[in-house]
């Protein structure tokens, strides 16, 4: 489980983090996603003890994590940046990870060598960005962590190589009760595999959610009028945004579903259609809400 409260951070006088509040159960995939620049790669650098905060709790399965290497051998973290030994292959770094990782898992190790069906005499450094980011996973998943901490994970990885890492992920979570935390700007992947998602912005946890709460929170509404919309309508709902296209008028709402269409209803709509949106279409709007510019953004 890891727990974050109230985290705050500055650097000089930047303050990068505010007072961040972050949970993520036991046995679940929390997606943390926000704008370049937001404070991500910041917060979980703080997960790992990294980082100090300047203000603010970070427990990893209970435990302080800032200078505590025990609570750090069960995290499996794979940066945003890689970083390898210059002149190691994988069997170097495995034998490295072998007498770090007390639950290092030889037989895992071996298996998953096999499946992506890499040289691990190579050296790494001379191996492809894709095959590189392989290794991490190989590695990482086979010290067997509690705690997983992916910051953009399958960044240059092509999509058989992600099907697999994700089916790897999955299994773990479903059969060690694995908690995994994915920062990801592939919104697409994200929604098929996340239970939560957190969106930062600049620097503060902007929604914290469960991810089908969230869809169902948030809805597309394409409606028709006979003449102009009512402009009572827009003062009635709360409107992420709107646009006109032609007769057709596209509203993205939040709120309870049965409650908004009543309201759409009350002005007898020639057409009033809902439609499914996305985990990239929610972000988008809730940015677009708190004052980044969408208006140009299409879909
Ligand atoms: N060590 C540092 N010293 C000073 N400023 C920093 C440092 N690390 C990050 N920042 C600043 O903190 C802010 C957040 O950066 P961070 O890398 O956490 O964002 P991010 O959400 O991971 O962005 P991206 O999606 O682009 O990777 C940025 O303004 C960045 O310049």
């Amino acid at each position: 489980m890891i727990e974050v409260k109230k985290l705050s951070k500055s650097f000089q006088k930047h303050q990068v983090l505010k007072d961040v509040d972050l949970t993520v159960k036991k046995g679940s995939i929390y997606g943390l996603i926000g704008a370049n620049g937001s404070g991500k790669t910041t917060l979980i650098k703080h997960l790992m003890g990294i980082y100090k905060q300047d203000a603010g709790e970070v427990f990893i399965n209970n435990e302080k994590v800032f200078e505590n290497n025990d609570i750090k051998k069960s995290i499996g973290y794979i940066p945003d940046e890689l970083y390898y030994f210059p002149m190691y292959s994988m069997k170097n770094m495995a034998s490295f990870y072998k007498k770090i990782y007390p639950n290092w898992n030889e037989e895992r190790y071996i298996n998953m060598v096999h499946t992506f069906e890499l040289d691990e005499n190579r050296r790494i450094n001379k191996l492809s960005k894709g095959m590189q980011r392989q290794v991490a996973f190989i590695l990482t998943l086979s010290t067997m962590p509690e705690v997983m901490i992916l910051d953009e994970p399958i960044d240059g990885l092509d999509p058989l190589m992600r099907k697999k890492v994700w089916k790897y992920i999955v299994e773990d979570v479903a059969e060690r009760d694995v908690s995994v935390l994915i920062s990801s700007h592939n919104l697409k992947e994200l929604e098929s595999i996340c239970d939560y998602v957190g969106i930062l912005n600049r620097g503060q946890m902007l929604i914290e959610r469960d991810l089908d709460e969230l869809k169902s929170d948030v809805h597309k509404i394409q409606v028709v009028y006979k003449t102009e919309i009512p402009e009572e309508i827009t003062k009635d709902v709360n409107v992420l945004h709107q646009e006109k296209r032609g007769t057709v008028y596209l509203f993205i709402v939040k709120g309870e579903q049965k409650e908004i269409v009543s309201k759409f209803n009350k002005y007898n709509p020639m057409i009033l259609d809902i439609l499914p949106l996305t985990l990239e279409e929610i972000f988008i709007y809730e940015l677009g809400g708190v004052g980044y510019e969408i208006q140009n953004v299409i879909f």
